[in-house]
């Protein structure tokens, strides 16, 4: 009930569509236990005494109510989705929001599947309940307890006959929902599996076929396929088994109801009509006992998906922003003050004590082995994480100050894997301002250097892109992420190995065209090569998230330190390139 409590802001709000539902529901099933009643009395009243000038006037009244009960039926049911539909509605716009508010650090634990599944599968269950099982569930309890009344009304003693099986329905639906539940959860499971395995392989379709895994993956789909097939064939042995065994039951309540019930008929304890509409009234009864545990399941899944769905809804927001938070343009002045973060809070400091002015349009190289912290830096500066120790300053403030829309809107970011959108490439370099002219898209793409290369694809800058950029090579993609970037016309730009899937020639004609872009902005450039680097005003080396070094190339390669082995390294490379091509 804590569940439904939680998300009932959801629904709350639409409850006169419930009420309305649960009111016309009421009179469907009120007019449904009319039908033995009218039976009884033609019975009793009409044929036993002879009186068969009624016959057209209950016929009519019949036809009334049945016309009746079908647009109460149409309403209850149009009224129930409505509920559901509107509600779930306004969840999952609220689910997608909050999914882009939560922070980089939430993704970092998060399983894609599971949330997909969530926002899918889930919020349907949830659904589903509150347009079909609750009103279902209230059916149920209204049909037993009316049903119960009527044939308690017409007969005690052959009420209790006929309940006489009772108990053994009620331990028949116990064992069949106590096995059909682990069988249907285990198909459930099964089938996610099943699901994984493909999404894997698509995936992951270059790495199958580079290690020419395709044998392997087809065993192991071919394993979980069959995993399915048996979890399916179980769950249907089960029902298979246990519905005849409930019709048998209730078939057994029928044979007591005739014999008892003709026996009271013959001695004139009953008449005629009661027994006929005992025969209605008893499938009444057998078929909401043998739904409820159906109901019942619908209402746990509804509360297991309500529970998942409102994690993420409470799941807390670590990056907040305050209420006097400002919207200023931003000028590009950085500032780190003894910055220190350690990401999962053990005391594994991703970088410790970083210290560093970067002046309005200055160029920041940074440099360092693998995992040295170059990233997390700049992660910073846009407040995707929040530092433990220490001040992070854009132009003299706190970055807290700023709105996370204007921080983030003034600082543009070409990562090392690059995401497309399955959308025109036009589309991809505009993202993040739609509104921009075309003119000024195609700049962006000559900066990037990108524009040569689209303008030879047959479609241009309309061509289409696949899933995930499908259909470019590593470097265009880089491209267009430059190119995007450099749309928001940013103040501070955060080039994150942007270069390193480009050859050394498209590299050096990028940076020379970012020169010009690079002019009035805060530059940072994490790089692996030093010929990335070099030009920067200021050169941080980072060892274990630490600055080790820093000055400029000349003054790096002067020190002799971890600057001058990196470059003697990568110098002796393009040495041993030069004298083996030379030979
Ligand atoms: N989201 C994260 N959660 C936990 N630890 C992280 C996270 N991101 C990075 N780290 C850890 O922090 C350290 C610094 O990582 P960072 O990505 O900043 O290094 P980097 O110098 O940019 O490396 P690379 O050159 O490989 O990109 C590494 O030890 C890494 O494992």
């Amino acid at each position: 009930m804590v569940t439904f409590k939680k998300l009932k802001a959801f629904y709350w709000p639409y409850r006169k569509y419930f009420f309305w539902s649960l009111f016309f529901l009421i009179f469907v099933t009120s007019i449904t236990l009319i039908y033995p009643i009218i039976l009884q009395l033609t019975i009793d009243e009409v044929v036993a005494k002879n009186k068969y000038e009624m016959i057209p006037y209950i016929a009519l009244v019949f036809l009334i109510l049945q016309i009746i009960k079908g647009i109460a039926t149409y309403y209850q049911q149009y009224l129930g989705d409505l509920f559901g539909i509107t509600a779930v509605y306004d969840m999952r716009n609220a689910l997608y929001k909050k999914l882009q508010v939560l922070s980089f650090k939430y993704y970092d634990n998060a399983k894609t599947g599971d949330l997909m599944s969530r926002l899918t599968a889930d919020v349907e269950g949830f659904r589903f309940f509150l347009s079909f099982g609750m009103a279902e569930l209230i059916r149920t309890v209204l049909l037993l307890v009316m049903s119960f009344a009527l044939m308690f009304y017409y007969s005690v003693p052959l009420t209790l006959v006929t309940m006489v099986a009772m108990p053994f329905l009620i331990i028949v639906v116990y064992r069949f929902d106590k096995r059909v539940h682990p069988a249907f959860r285990g198909l459930r499971r099964s089938f996610g599996r099943l699901n994984t395995r493909v999404q894997e392989n698509i995936t992951g379709m270059n790495t199958v076929k580079s290690l020419s895994k395709e044998g392997y993956e087809i065993d192991r789909f071919s394993i979980s396929n069959t995993n399915y097939k048996d979890s399916y064939l179980k769950t249907s042995n089960i029902w298979a088994k246990f519905f005849p065994l409930m019709e048998f039951i209730g078939n057994v309540s029928v044979v007591l109801l005739l014999a008892f019930g003709g026996y009271l008929v013959v001695n004139n304890r009953l008449e005629l009509g009661a027994l006929v509409a005992f025969f209605s009234l008893i499938w009444y009864i057998m078929g909401p006992i043998m739904n409820l545990g159906f109901v019942v399941n619908l209402f746990s899944q509804a509360k297991a998906s309500g529970e998942r769905l409102s994690e993420i809804l409470d799941a807390k927001e670590d990056i907040i922003e305050k209420s006097t938070a400002i919207d200023v343009p931003i000028k590009g002045d950085v500032t780190f003050n003894h910055v220190s973060l350690d990401y999962a809070n053990d005391h594994t400091y991703a970088i410790k004590d970083i210290n560093f002015h970067a002046p309005a349009g200055k160029i920041i190289g940074l440099i360092g082995a693998t995992g040295s912290g170059k990233s997390t830096i700049t992660q910073l500066i846009a407040r995707f994480y929040e530092q433990n120790e220490g001040n992070v300053l854009i132009d003299g403030r706190p970055i807290a100050d700023y709105k996370l829309k204007t921080l983030r809107k003034h600082i543009g970011f070409v990562l090392q894997e690059t995401f497309l959108f399955s959308t025109s490439i036009r589309d991809n370099i505009a993202y993040g301002r739609p509104d921009i002219s075309e003119e000024q898209i195609i700049q962006a793409a000559k900066s990037a250097e990108a524009h040569d290369f689209i303008m030879k694809l047959p479609k241009g800058y309309d061509t289409l892109l696949g899933e995930r950029g499908m259909g470019l090579s590593g470097g265009q993609k880089q491209r267009i992420a430059i190119a995007r970037a450099l749309c928001i016309n940013p103040s501070i730009l955060v080039l994150d190995d942007a270069t390193s899937a480009v050859d050394m020639e498209t590299e050096f004609r990028i940076q020379k065209a970012l020169k010009n872009v690079m002019k009035n902005r805060t530059t940072f450039i994490i790089a692996h090569r030093i010929s990335s680097v070099k030009h920067a005003d200021e050169i941080l080396v980072l060892e274990e998230g630490q600055i080790v070094e820093r000055g400029t190339h000349k003054e790096l390669l002067n020190h002799k330190g971890l600057y001058r082995r990196i470059y003697d390294i990568q110098y002796q490379d393009q040495h041993a390139i030069r004298e083996i091509i030379d030979l």
